[in-house]
């Protein structure tokens, strides 16, 4: 299913599908399974469940059980509840910022627990990800440094949050 979406956006940016295949080595793409398990807390407005950042991936599919509220997307700087069904996100880093990924949070109640899970599917670990060849010839220039997949995620993975993504320190 991932290979399909990140297919239909290659053709949507005139990029060729065979190429975005081989480039991203998406027949052994990377994929990271995550649980997330929230418990009720007794002040929500003093925490968060999961603090602001950009998914690695291509695209994650997040499974949000009972479709509970909690995830946060922020446009603008501002926060705005996403409400389930299931969203995607695209990392934007390979379209040399055409698709913005975005930025989200998980926040916390005082009533339930709640629990979802993150599929996040991404080219093939070892694949230097930066943004594809034709479109920095049709922009004039890489907006993106690029940066092996494995590390890009392990470095999102084990990094503290200082307010910044990855994506934004990987930007030229
Ligand atoms: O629990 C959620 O709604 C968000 C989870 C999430 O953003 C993640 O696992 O990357
Ligand atoms: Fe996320």
């Amino acid at each position: 299913m991932a290979r399909e979406l990140v297919g239909a956006v290659a053709e949507s940016m005139e990029l060729d599908r065979d190429y975005v295949e081989e480039a991203l080595e998406l027949k052994s793409s990377f994929q990271k399974f995550g649980g997330n398990f929230y418990p009720p807390c007794p002040e929500p407005d003093q925490t968060l469940g999961l603090p602001a950042h950009n998914d690695p991936g291509l695209f994650t599919i997040l499974l949000i059980r009972d479709g509970l509220p909690g995830l946060q997307i922020d446009r603008q700087d501002q926060w705005f509840e996403v409400n389930p069904p299931p969203n995607s996100m695209i990392v934007n880093m390979f379209t040399n910022g055409r698709c913005k990924s975005s930025r989200h949070r998980a926040v916390v109640n005082e009533e339930r627990e709640r629990m979802s899970i993150a599929v996040g599917n991404g080219p093939g670990k070892d694949v230097m990800v930066g943004p594809a060849a034709p479109l920095v010839e049709r922009d004039g220039r890489t907006f993106y440094r690029s940066m092996k997949y494995v590390q890009y995620v392990e470095s999102q993975l084990t990094r503290a949050y200082n307010g910044m993504s990855i994506l934004d320190e990987q930007k030229i």
